[in-house]
This record gives structure tokens, sequence and C-alpha cells, in this order.
């Protein structure tokens, strides 16, 4: 029967750590912060073989070369938390831990005690910096999954300077108490657990980020990057359903549009298209939403704006367009239908009528706004 002593444990740890590498190696398009976590752990998987032969090898390889393994998958560790929050580590930090490692332990080679305290200090230091970078940048994901992550690193980077502070006033306790097998497994099943749950914590924040920029370029018109028909009509919907009475909509389509593809191209129909979502996103911004509905068609809603407003408004959008100014050969202009409710249940009847009112802008000769309750009184 295989016993659950140190050696054990430490060839276990190894083999979970390369397990988690090839598992995460799996995913299809691994972004940059994976690859340094999948890096660190096959590094940390040959230190701990490395620390289970120990009795084996050389000085220079059980020593010098398992802390070099060690030091340099901390570094790799710390890439990857810094790309968790969207950061770039500096290089110095990344090599710095790594030389110093390599000096401290070739000039106290013969002095466990030494070493162990260099050893401690340094990749206490490097877990606190670990646990520090996540408190910098942008986290996508559960603010509860990133206090765990911070938390426990930072716990266990402490737990490494105290360590340290403990070889340094009583060495011969301290080297005792690390050879007695129970306490040695605790803190080997700590740290495989903590290995787990980190790498959990970095798949499920990977997922997060997927999730959020699908749900993007789901909502997403990819020309203007304004909502697409899908998005608008939900957003419309939600503001409709809030009662935010009175609510105006608009239907928005450039004028004469065809000529400008049909003459300059349709790359140079695309810019157009691009800078005037810009220019109607920018006279709205405070006022509503809007959305491409397709070709050169725009629609937006107004909540909280009677008709007066709503004309105001679209006016105001009216004359942005006209001022775009792409090349001297291309005028532009933009036929606005408006339609107010105080009381409507669904956006559909709102849009029916303020298109009936674009219809009308477009036959009265275009570039002008023209809302619906004027349709009603003819
Ligand atoms: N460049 C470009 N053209 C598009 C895009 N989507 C639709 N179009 C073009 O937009 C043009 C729309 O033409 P029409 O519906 O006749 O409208 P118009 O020429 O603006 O005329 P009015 O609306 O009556 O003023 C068509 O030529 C479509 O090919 C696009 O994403 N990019």
């Amino acid at each position: 029967m295989i016993e659950l002593d140190s050696p054990t444990l430490i060839i276990a740890q190894a083999i979970v750590q390369w397990l988690l590498a090839i598992l995460l190696m799996a995913e299809r398009g691994m972004d940059k912060g994976t690859k340094y976590w999948v890096i660190a752990l096959f590094i940390h998987g040959i230190a701990n073989l490395l620390l289970f032969s120990r009795p084996y090898l050389p000085p220079v390889i059980a020593v010098i070369f398992y802390n070099f393994c060690v030091t340099t998958a901390f570094s790799f560790s710390y890439l990857a938390f810094a790309r968790l929050v969207g950061k770039q580590a500096p290089l110095w930090l990344v090599l710095f831990p790594i030389f110093v490692m390599i000096l401290t332990m070739s000039i106290y080679i013969d002095d466990i005690a030494m070493r162990v305290i260099f050893a401690s200090i340094i990749t206490g230091t490097q877990l606190i910096l670990m646990a520090f970078i996540l408190t910098r940048g942008n986290w996508y994901g559960s603010e509860k999954l990133k206090g765990w992550l911070m938390y426990s690193t930072g716990l266990f980077g402490v737990g490494f300077i105290v360590r340290a502070l403990f070889c340094y006033v009583k060495p011969e306790l301290f080297i005792h108490l690390v050879a007695k097998s129970s306490f040695q497994s605790g803190l080997v099943i700590a740290g495989m657990i903590y290995i787990i749950f980190s790498t959990v914590v970095i798949l499920l924040v990977r997922l997060d980020r997927l999730n959020k920029e699908l749900s993007t370029l789901a909502s997403q018109d990819s020309l203007t990057g304004l909502f697409n028909r899908r998005a608008f009509m939900h957003n419309a919907t939600s503001i409709i359903a809030s009662e935010n009475f009175p609510v105006s909509v608009l239907m928005l389509d450039l004028d004469n549009f065809k000529k400008i593809n049909d003459v300059h191209g349709h790359n140079v129909g695309d810019t157009v298209l691009k800078l005037c979502a810009d220019a109607l996103q920018d006279g709205l911004k405070q006022y509503g939403i809007i959305g491409r509905f397709g070709g050169e068609e725009f629609a937006a809603i107004l909540p909280r704006a009677d008709s007066e407003q709503a004309l105001v408004v679209s006016e105001k959008l009216r004359l942005a367009i006209e001022t775009i100014n792409v090349n001297p050969d291309i005028r532009l202009s933009i036929s606005i239908g408006v339609a107010t409710s105080s009381s409507v249940s669904s956006i559909e009847p709102l849009l029916i009528r303020a298109d009936k009112a674009l219809y009308e802008a477009k036959s009265k000769g275009r570039n002008q706004v023209i809302h619906a309750d004027l349709l009603a009184l003819n």
C-alpha cells in the first residue's frame, strides 16, 4: 500500500501539476496568462521531482537547480496573475528573484538554515507580490473568487516569511520540525489544494471573460459598434417595461446612400456609415440609446422625452450628419421619423408610427425631421 509520507505526496503533487498543465494546454486559443500558468505548473512539477530525488542528486542540482526551478515557477505565476488583471509584469521583477535565489543558494550551499531563510524570504515575497498585483488593474470575474485567490496567495506568502523568521530564531527546532513527516506532509497537501484552487480560478476567470466577449459580439453591429437590431430591441423593451414615459422613438435613414456606394465604392460607404454612427451616438449619448437596424437605417429610443424634446434632439442629430465632412464631393443628410407615447406596452407600435413618419420625410424631399403626430393631423 502507498503511504501518504511526504516523498509520495511530493510526487503526487508533481503529477497533479503536470496533469493540470496538460489539461489547460488542451484548451483552444490559450491566452498569454494561461500559457504562463502552464509553464509555471510544469516547472513546479520539475522542482518537485528534484525534491523527491534529492538524496540521490549532487548538491548543485539538488539545491541550486531545485531552488532555481521554484523561483522561476513563481515568476511565471506572477506573470500569469498580472495577466489575470490585464497587466504586464516588469521584466526585472521576474528575473531579479531568480538571480538572488541562485546567488544566495550558491553562497550558502553548505548552510541549510541560511538556505531555508533566503529561499523562504524570496518565495514569500514572490507570493505577496502575486497577491498584491491582483489588487491592481481590472478583474473580470466574481469578486469573491478574487478575494479567495488574493488572501490564500498572500497567506502562503506570509507563511513563508514566518518560516524564514522561525528558522532565523530557532534553526535547530525548525529543522527538526520540517524533518517530521506529518508537518511536511501537511505543507505539501496545503500546497496541492492551493495549486488546484488557483488553476480552477484562472479557468473560471477566463470563462467569464470569454462569456463577456461573446455577449458583446452578439449584441454589437460589427461595422459601427452600435447595438444591433436584437440588442436594441431588448434594451428598448426594458425601457418601456420600466414605464419611462413619455417615451419617444426615432427611425433614422441616411439619404441617397446608394449613390455614395455607387460613385465612391463600398469602402467609402462603410466609412460614411461609421462616421454617421459615431455622430449619432455622440449626439444621443445623454438622451437615449441607438442601434443599427441594417443598411443605412438606425433606430433610437429616448426615455422620458416628450414630442417637443424628441424633435429638438432629432434636429440636432440631423444637423450633426450634415456637418460631417468625408470629402468635398460627398454631402450627407439624414431623414428622421419620430413617434411619442405616454402609455405603450411594447415598442412595435411606436416603431411602426416612426417608420411612417420617416417615409413621409423621405417623400417630402429628405433631410428633415417629421413627427408621427403631424401625420395624424393631416
Ligand atoms: N457600404 C455599405 N453599404 C451598405 C451596407 N448595408 C447596406 N448598404 C447599401 O445601402 C444602400 C441602401 O440603398 P437604398 O435602400 O436604395 O437607400 P438610399 O440610397 O439611401 O435612398 P433613400 O433611403 O431613399 O434616401 C444599398 O446600396 C445597400 O447596398 C453596408 O454595410 N455598407
